[in-house]
C-alpha cells in the first residue's frame, strides 16, 4: 500500500474526507465489478471464474467532498495451497491499513460457510475499522422481500456499520454506497491529483489483461494453474511518432503439459483468440498499438514452490 502523504497547508475544504478502502468477500461476490462501478471505469480485471485477482488494484473514486482510494484484493477464502496461504497474507495486511472495509455478499446466493470464515476474520479487526456489509447483485433477485429475508441474514452476521444493498450492473445504489462509505473517512486532503484512476505499475495490468483473456471458457481447474508474467514492454525501434508499435513479450505460465495444451488450442487456436482479445485490451489501456507475443510455459507445481512462487512476483 502507498504511504498517504496527507500535504499539510493544502487549501482543501475543512470537511474533504480522504482514505482507503477495501472490498472483501468470497470469490465471485462480485467485488471486482463493484470496484469498477465505484470509479466509473475498467480498472480491475473481472470473470465469470472465482479468484481472477491476485493484485490490489486500486481505483479512485474522485468526488467534490471526498476520495476514496479503493483496494481490490483477491477472494479471502480458506488456504488450500502455500498461494492460497499467501493471498490470505495479502489480504490481512490490507484489511490491517485501511479506513472503513466493504464485505461483499451476493444477494442471489444464501449466507455461507466462506462468509462466516470472513465475518469472522473481519471481527478480529482493530476495533476502530468500520465493516460496511455489502449486499451485491440484488438485481438477480428480483423479489423484495427475498432481498430483506436476505439482509437479515447479512445483520446476524456481524457488527456492520451499515448494510448497503447494491447492484453494480444496475448502478443501483452504487452513489449510496459511495457516500456510505466516503463518511467513514478520516478528514484531510485528496491523497492523489485529480483524474487518476489507479497508480497500478502498466505491467501487472498487462499481465492481468492476458490472464483474464486466457481464462475465458475454460476449465474450472485451469484459473489456479495459470500466472502471467509481463517480460518486457519496449517501443519498436525505428517507427516514427505518428506510427509507434509497442512489443510487448508475455509468458503464460502454467503447471502441466496436459494446460499448455488447454490455453494453446489445437494447431494455436484457442492462443491466437487470446491473443486477439488480450491485445485489443492492452491497446484500449495504453492508447498505443501493441505487437504481442505470447508464450505458454510449463512451470511444475508452481503454486507449491516458493522459488518459482517468487520468480512468478508472489
Ligand atoms: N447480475 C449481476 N452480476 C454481477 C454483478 N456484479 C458482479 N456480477 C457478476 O458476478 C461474477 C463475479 O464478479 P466479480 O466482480 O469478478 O467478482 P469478484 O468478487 O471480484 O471475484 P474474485 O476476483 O474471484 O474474487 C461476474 O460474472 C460478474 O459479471 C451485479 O451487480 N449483477
Amino acid at each position: 500500500m502507498p504511504t498517504p502523504s496527507h500535504a499539510p497547508g493544502g487549501t482543501t475544504p475543512a470537511e474533504f474526507r480522504s482514505g482507503f478502502a477495501c472490498l472483501v468477500g468470497r470469490p465471485n461476490a462480485g467485488k471486482s465489478t463493484l470496484t469498477n462501478a465505484l470509479v466509473g471505469t475498467k480498472v480491475a480485471i473481472t470473470s465469470g471464474r472465482p479468484q481472477t485477482t491476485r493484485h490490489a488494484i486500486r481505483g479512485i473514486v474522485h468526488r467534490t467532498d471526498a476520495q476514496l482510494v479503493l483496494v481490490d484484493t483477491p477472494g479471502l477464502h480458506r488456504p488450500r495451497t502455500l498461494l492460497g496461504q499467501r493471498l490470505n497474507d495479502v489480504v490481512r495486511a490490507t484489511l490491517s491499513e485501511v479506513d472503513v472495509v466493504g464485505f461483499c455478499m451476493p444477494a442471489d446466493e444464501p449466507v455461507g460457510r466462506g462468509d462466516r470464515f470472513i465475518a469472522e476474520e473481519l471481527s478480529r479487526l482493530p476495533k476502530r475499522t468500520p465493516v460496511v456489509a455489502i449486499l451485491t447483485k440484488t438485481d438477480k433477485v428480483g423479489d423484495a422481500d427475498r432481498i430483506g429475508a436476505r439482509l437479515l441474514d447479512v445483520a446476524g452476521l456481524g457488527d456492520f456499520s451499515d448494510i448497503v444493498p447494491v447492484s453494480a450492473i444496475r448502478s443501483y445504489q452504487v452513489d449510496v454506497l459511495a457516500d456510505v462509505l466516503a463518511a467513514r473517512l478520516p478528514t484531510g486532503p485528496a491523497l492523489y491529483p485529480g483524474g487518476e484512476l489507479t497508480d497500478e505499475p502498466e505491467q501487472v495490468m498487462v499481465a492481468e489483461l492476458v490472464r483474464e483473456a486466457a481464462l475465458e471458457g475454460v476449465r474450472d481447474e485451469l484459473p489456479h494453474s495459470l500466472a502471467v508474467v509481463v517480460e518486457e514492454m519496449i517501443p519498436r525501434e525505428g517507427r516514427s511518432p505518428q506510427n509507434p508499435l509497442l512489443d510487448v513479450r508475455v509468458n503464460v505460465f502454467v503447471e502441466r503439459p496436459s494446460q499448455k495444451a488447454i490455453v494453446i488450442g489445437s494447431g494455436g487456436s484457442r492462443l491466437k483468440t487470446v491473443g486477439t482479445r488480450a491485445r485489443g485490451q492492452i491497446e484500449a489501456l495504453l492508447g498505443t498499438p501493441v505487437f504481442l507475443d505470447l508464450h505458454v510455459k510449463v512451470a511444475k507445481d508452481w503454486q507449491r514452490d516458493p522459488r518459482q512462487l517468487r520468480r512468478l512476483g508472489f
